[in-house]
């Protein structure tokens, strides 16, 4: 599969490095769009990939899937254009939280006979959570995320801090660097009005930590996933990448576990 990249930061570089320079049997990314050429050219030499600046020219070549790892501004911006030509793949899923544009990328996404996945980012149980859905019986979505404080605040804290608690809705519109999780989550449950979020600042971890409470006629569950943070970007948990990496490599299958 020829992947078209849009975002080369800690997730972009951490799929160019382990699809082409480990060099992927399946996918291959060969073209990346940027809005800074200067800055990116390294990228050519180091994995032989073609630089755009223009989107149409970057749809124009020869990709069969677009990979989002840039920012919500830019899904928002580019997902109505991106979605008419491409099968698309986004982890800023948090764009997803204004419910027009998810209305418009789903007549597009028929129309045109495109297709839109959106992995499961920094946390799991999305099958569990849509099972629990069928017939109305989730009763109660909660998030707790605990980020280590440098990640979250300037400020110099010495103990655990509460910077947010309320709706998804309001989660990804103040932290939308942090808070993609909470709109995955809603998407596959109650929805961002009725999916409670809590995020806390904590000097003491380094981890990225998402714990996920839910209830229903199915019974109770809670996920804790403690999460080792990129280096290039310690508020982005590596599993993000993964869950890329990984559904890049389950689309061709003809078997499917868990959905
Ligand atoms: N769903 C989930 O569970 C998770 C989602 N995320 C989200 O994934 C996304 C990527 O994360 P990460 O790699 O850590 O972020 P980085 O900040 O490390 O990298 C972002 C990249 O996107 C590029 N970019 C921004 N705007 C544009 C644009 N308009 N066109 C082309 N490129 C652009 C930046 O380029 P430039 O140098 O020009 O700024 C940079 O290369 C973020 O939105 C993050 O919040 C992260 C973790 C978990
Ligand atoms: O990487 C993480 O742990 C979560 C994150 O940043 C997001 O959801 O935006």
């Amino acid at each position: 599969m020829d992947i078209g990249l849009i975002g080369s930061g800690a997730i972009g570089q951490y799929l160019l490095k382990k699809i082409n320079e480990d060099s992927h049997p399946e996918l291959h990314i060969g073209h990346i769009l940027v809005r800074n050429t200067a800055k990116y050219r390294h990228l050519e030499g180091d994995y032989g990939v073609v630089l755009h600046t223009d989107v149409e020219a970057f749809l124009a070549s020869d990709i069969d899937m677009v990979v989002e790892a840039a920012n919500v501004a830019t899904v928002q911006a580019l997902l109505p254009h991106v979605i008419r030509k491409k099968d698309t793949m986004l982890i800023s899923v948090g764009a997803l939280a204004d419910e027009q544009l998810l209305v418009e990328t789903a007549r597009l996404a028929e129309a045109h006979a495109t297709r839109l996945h959106l992995p499961s980012g920094a946390v799991g149980g999305l099958d569990l959570i849509q099972n629990a859905k069928t017939f109305g019986n989730l009763e109660r979505v909660e998030l707790t995320t605990r980020k280590p404080a440098s990640s979250l605040t300037g400020e110099s804290i010495t103990e655990e801090k509460t910077v947010f608690h309320g709706k998804a809705f309001e989660a990804i519109e103040k932290f939308p660097k942090n808070m993609n999780v909470s709109i995955i989550l809603s998407l596959a449950g109650l929805g961002i009005n009725e999916t409670d979020v809590r995020l806390i600042a904590d000097p003491a971890i380094e981890k990225n930590i998402h714990e996920i409470r839910l209830a229903g006629d199915f019974g109770e569950a809670v996920l804790t996933i403690k999460n080792n943070p990129l280096p290039e970007n310690p508020k982005t948990s590596a599993l993000a990448a993964l869950s890329i990496l990984g559904t890049l490599e389950r689309v061709p299958g003809n078997i499917r576990y868990g959905n």
